[in-house]
């Protein structure tokens, strides 16, 4: 029996009737078969069995090229996971801190797909692509639904002038009464399958898709479409072309996503342990993303003291800490804590406003035989596991 003997069985049994030439689409499988009663050939995206492929290997995509690609291997440089790619043109690389794993480079959209059909187990794209080429399967499970790169909204958007001129709202363009049965909104999109489904669930129902891979935006002043359905992020490109976003009209608000094959998951041996390790690192990364420690060697009688007189600031204290230790330094002989360094964590916003409020922070009298000590301050990026330290200002000390 041909491999191929069970999906022909199962196209066959869907269909009735004769099939001369026949194109049947699983698109949940992005497998089309072409049969007929003297020859059968048929084009399969990935493997046909709904048993997981057997590999040691657990394998990452990582989008090839386009706006996602440099981006990508950027945040896991910053979680030291350094993708070794011999050349651009080389398709697989591995990531030394992660034995087990074998990152394979593919277009977004094949990302996807090749999750699905179990020959990617993880894949970083954006949550748009998901969405589209995923359509809702179930074996595909968003790991991390925001990696803080690659934002943008699928969005419908129509032209600002002639008989939209004064539409400005989903149901607005819904109710207006050019559209019918004979002729029906013209919508040009690369989302076949989120476009039609959005305007099902909106209720919109005289609409008709068409589609093209690029350069949307010029279809409505071309006359070959009314409104369009595209990702948009500056909004450049739709104001360069004269079209408007409405109000309700975003589909989808998208970022780059961590996502993973169920079965891959629960099946393969390690995946979930590697998915756990990545998934840490990013958390870590993206959650230090922004944040700063700031140290200020502090005088004061003893740590609690110290810390009192932080916790006292009511704008220092909703930080986090402070972690308070003394600095030693030898008097008469002897190692005499007589500041101690506190370490507060800060968001970068607040980081201006912390550092004057501990400059400004009441001093204890200074006490006799004590050197001549003031605040010295610290400031680090935590950059994912490490932390790296960089000198914000120094004031005395
Ligand atoms: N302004 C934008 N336009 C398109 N995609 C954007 C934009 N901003 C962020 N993105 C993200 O980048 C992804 C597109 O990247 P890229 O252009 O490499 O994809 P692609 O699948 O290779 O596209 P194509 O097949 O059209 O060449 C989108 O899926 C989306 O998540
Ligand atoms: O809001 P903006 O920042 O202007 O970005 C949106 C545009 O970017 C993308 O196109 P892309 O540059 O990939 O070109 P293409 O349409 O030819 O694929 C997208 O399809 C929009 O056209
Ligand atoms: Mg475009």
């Amino acid at each position: 029996m041909s491999p191929l003997q069970p999906y022909f069985q199962q196209c066959l049994f869907s269909v009735s009737g004769p099939c001369p030439s026949l194109y049947i689409s699983v698109s949940k499988r992005s497998f089309i078969s072409c049969c007929s009663s003297q020859s059968q050939t048929a084009v399969v995206n990935g493997k046909l069995d709904s048993r997981i492929a057997e590999r040691d290997e657990i394998r990452l995509g990582l989008p090839s090229k386009g706006r996602m690609a440099a981006d990508t291997l950027d945040l896991l440089k910053d979680c030291q996971l350094s993708v070794k790619q011999v050349n651009p043109r080389q398709y697989v690389a591995q990531i030394p801190q992660l034995s087990n794993l074998g990152v394979w480079f593919q277009r977004p959209k094949d990302i996807v797909r090749k999750l699905l059909s179990g020959d990617l187990d993880l894949g970083i794209v954006g949550l748009d692509t998901v969405s589209e080429y995923g359509q809702g399967n179930e074996d595909l499970i968003i790991v991390h639904d925001a990696l803080e790169y690659g934002d943008c909204h699928l969005s419908l958007a129509i032209p600002k002038y002639g008989i939209f001129e004064n539409i400005n709202s989903l149901k607005e363009l819904a109710r207006m009464p050019q559209w019918t049965v004979e002729k029906p909104l013209r919508v040009a999109t690369g989302f076949t399958y989120l476009g039609p489904k959005f305007m099902k669930e909106n209720g919109l129902k005289h609409v008709i898709f068409s589609t093209a891979d690029g350069a949307l935006e010029a279809a409505p002043a071309m006359g070959i479409a009314d409104a369009i359905l595209d990702l948009v992020s500056s909004g450049t490109t739709l104001r360069e072309n004269n079209l408007k976003e409405i109000e309700g009209g975003v589909v989808l608000e998208s970022q780059a996503v961590l996502v993973a094959s169920r079965k891959a998951l629960i099946q393969r041996k390690g995946a979930l342990d590697t998915t756990h390790e990545i998934l840490e690192r990013f958390e870590a990364h993206l959650r230090a993303i922004g944040q700063f420690m700031v140290t200020a060697n502090m005088r004061g009688s003893s740590a609690e003291e110290v810390a009192e007189r932080i916790l006292s600031q009511p704008s220092l204290a909703g930080l986090q800490g402070p972690t308070v230790s003394p600095v030693f330094s030898k008097r008469d002989g002897k190692a005499v804590a007589d500041c101690y360094a506190t370490v507060i964590c800060v968001p970068k916003k607040a980081l201006y406003k912390s550092v004057q409020q501990l400059r400004a922070h009441p001093q204890p009298k200074r006490r006799v035989g004590v050197n001549e000590q003031g605040f010295h301050f610290c400031s680090s990026r935590l950059v994912n596991l490490n932390v790296v330290w960089c000198r914000l200002e120094v004031v005395g000390c």
